[in-house]
């Protein structure tokens, strides 16, 4: 079954997008969402397994998809991705820098190497992408980028690395448009507050337990969707937002502007793109309608 996208058949059919994390959760929808689109995809991240294993279940909806091996925290291994990319696929015309992540602790409890590992993960991993991508392609040709980030404007607490590193993120975009819309590129990012999927699986329990406790504060009266995330990424990468650059959209479901709860029960519709979704028992028994999803297949 085709990924039920809301935006038009073809759309992205002479692209060539790069998706980090592509293997799984958000970034595995993204991957989906633009193929469906008539993008070639090529999904990236550490474990080969998982690429293999969400390129064979595009493969099976007729996509078109590639895949490469490679850490973000290495800028040779990119160089190298990219060279692949460029030479079998002609061209790097979308970059969608989603591999990202850290670990909850208190501030005071972060190793110097704790810190140093969210950071290089995440802001210099996201620059390194960006750096590269440029002087592969896009710097002579153009293209659109969108960093995936996490919703820190205020903060976030017990991943003090991770929001330090978003925020840089977030300010990095605001200078690389600047700088590159001369070179024809684009260059937006996507701050998500609590998606539901695979993500939030990775945690020990006790801090899933804590996510899970804690979403009747979001005024919106539930966590995201992964598929609510990569509509937000494709519409930024389609033709429709050629003149928004620059910008971090904040897709939190309204929660940092709330400083309290306003309702138990979610009135906001879930939109799920038929995808299936990795989560588990802790999330789904919260709300009837992520049952839905998880009972979605491809
Ligand atoms: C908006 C908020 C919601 C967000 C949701 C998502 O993003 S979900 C989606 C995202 N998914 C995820 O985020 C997936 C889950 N996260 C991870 O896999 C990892 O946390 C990682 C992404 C940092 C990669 O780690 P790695 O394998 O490269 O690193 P390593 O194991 O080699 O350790 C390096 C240093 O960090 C230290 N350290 C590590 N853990 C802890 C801890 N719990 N406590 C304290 N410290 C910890 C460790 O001790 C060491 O320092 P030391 O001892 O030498 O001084
Ligand atoms: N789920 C949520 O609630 C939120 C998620 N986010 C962000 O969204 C992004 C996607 O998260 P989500 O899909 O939920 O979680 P996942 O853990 O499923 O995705 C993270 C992906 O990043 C890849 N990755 C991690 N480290 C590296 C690395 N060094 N080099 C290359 N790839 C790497 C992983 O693949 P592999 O291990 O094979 O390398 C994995 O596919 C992340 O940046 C996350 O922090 C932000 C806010 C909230």
């Amino acid at each position: 079954m085709a990924y039920k996208s809301i935006f038009k058949p073809g759309l992205f059919k002479d692209d060539v997008a790069l998706v980090t994390g592509g293997g799984t959760g958000i970034g595995r929808c993204i991957a989906h969402e633009l193929a469906s689109l008539g993008a070639t995809v090529i999904i990236a991240g550490r474990k080969i397994e998982k690429l293999q294993s969400t390129a064979q279940e595009m493969r099976n909806a007729g996509y078109k998809v590639d895949i490469t091996q490679l850490d973000i925290r290495n800028l040779d291994e990119i160089k190298k991705s990219l060279n692949y990319i460029i030479s079998k696929h002609g061209k790097l015309t979308c970059l969608v820098n989603n591999a990202g992540g850290q670990f909850a602790a208190p501030a005071s409890e972060i190793s110097p190497n704790g810190w140093k590992t969210v950071i290089d993960l995440n802001l210099n991993g996201t620059w390194m992408m960006c750096w590269a991508a440029y002087h592969a392609w896009m710097g002579e040709h153009g293209g659109r980028i969108v960093n995936i980030t996490a919703a820190a404007r205020n903060g976030i607490p017990f991943m003090a690395h991770t929001a330090a590193a978003r925020a840089g993120i977030m300010n990095l975009t605001k200078t690389l448009c600047v700088e590159w819309a001369p070179h024809g590129i684009r260059i937006n990012s996507l701050a998500p507050g609590t998606i539901v999927g695979s993500g939030m699986t990775r945690y020990p329990i006790s801090v899933q337990q804590t996510a899970a406790d804690n979403h009747w504060m979001n005024p919106s009266g539930r966590y995201g969707t992964e598929a609510e995330v990569s509509s937000a990424v494709v519409y930024l990468l389609s033709p429709g937002a050629a003149y928004i650059n620059g910008i971090t959209v904040r897709m939190d479901g309204g929660r940092d502007l709330s400083k309290t709860s306003f309702q138990r029960e979610s009135k906001i519709p879930i939109y799920d793109g038929g995808l299936s979704v990795e989560t588990n028992e802790l999330f789904m028994k919260l709300w009837g309608d992520y049952k839905q999803i998880g009972k979605s297949k491809l």
